[in-house]
């Protein structure tokens, strides 16, 4: 299974961050850090349009290989942020998907939008970590994760300030997450262990959950009718990437999906 071959890529990875710096360390930088954006807020009662976006800046995929050739992460963050998303996603990851946490410190520097550091999280060192690096939200990807695991991490997440996006793909995951009273979902179409993305997984997994979580369809997503398709099936935001990669003007791609939008918001409390 090729995400057991990343967690265990990213299981080196956590081992020589814990060589390089401790909690403690991260701590003290913590505390001397601005508070974080909302993001969850961001994209639920301040959103900007009907349907709420998570603008993704990505640079290669596992499946896909290089997506951008001109890929300039503060450039096409600042593309986002004036067209409107509400957040942005940033793919640190580097064997995978050629990410780094210098592009989300340097997006973070450029922008005034929150920011979701897209990683895959199995430790909480890199909990500290992405709050050092300028996050405002972190992921946790059901499919790798105990749900003893995803308590832990949302419960180290709250106690710095980041939001917290709990990824699922099918009812067994969402059944366990359920347990940890979400207040952000993403289900994820895309079938981590075989890369294919389904709408429909968005369909038949929103209606179990409950009024009040804010739902984040993610990937596969490129047509406007898509987003009226999931807007009207209950979801709250889109997160988009390739397809905004694919672009060459990233900021004509995101009004030309998700249609004008206004300052004020149009999101519901
Ligand atoms: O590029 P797409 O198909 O628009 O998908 C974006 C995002 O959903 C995808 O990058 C993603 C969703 N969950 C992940 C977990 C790890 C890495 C990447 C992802």
């Amino acid at each position: 299974m090729f995400l057991d071959r990343i967690v265990a890529t990213k299981r080196q990875e956590v081992a020589s961050l814990k060589e390089q710096i401790t909690i403690d360390e991260m701590e003290k930088t913590i505390a001397g850090l601005a508070p974080c954006l909302g993001f969850e807020r961001a994209l639920s009662a301040g959103r900007k349009r009907p349907m709420g976006l998570i603008a993704e800046v990505k640079k290669a995929s596992p499946s896909k290989g290089l997506i951008r050739e001109d890929f300039e992460p503060v450039r096409l963050a600042k593309a986002y942020e004036e067209a409107g998303a509400d957040c942005l996603s940033v793919l640190t990851d580097a064997p995978y998907f050629q990410g780094s946490n210098d592009y989300l410190s340097r997006v973070r520097q450029a922008v005034g939008v929150p920011l979701l550091r897209k990683d895959f999280t199995i430790d909480p060192h890199q909990i500290y970590e992405a709050r050092c690096i300028g996050a405002d939200a972190i992921l946790l990807i059901a499919a790798i994760l105990t749900t003893e695991q995803m308590r832990q991490f949302q419960s180290i997440a709250q106690s710095i300030g980041l939001d917290v996006l709990i990824e699922v793909h099918d009812q067994e995951e969402l059944a366990r997450v359920l347990e940890l009273n979400p207040t952000m979902i993403g289900i994820n179409n895309r079938n981590l262990q075989t890369f294919v993305t389904d709408l429909r997984t968005t369909e038949q997994l929103v209606g179990s959950i409950p009024k009040g979580t804010t739902v984040v369809s993610e990937s596969g997503i490129s047509k406007p009718e898509e987003i009226e398709l999931l807007r009207s099936v209950g979801a709250h935001a889109v997160l988009v990437g390739e397809h905004f990669m694919r672009q060459p003007d990233v900021s004509e791609a995101v009004h030309t999906l998700m249609g004008s939008y206004s300052e004020t918001g149009a999101g519901k409390e």
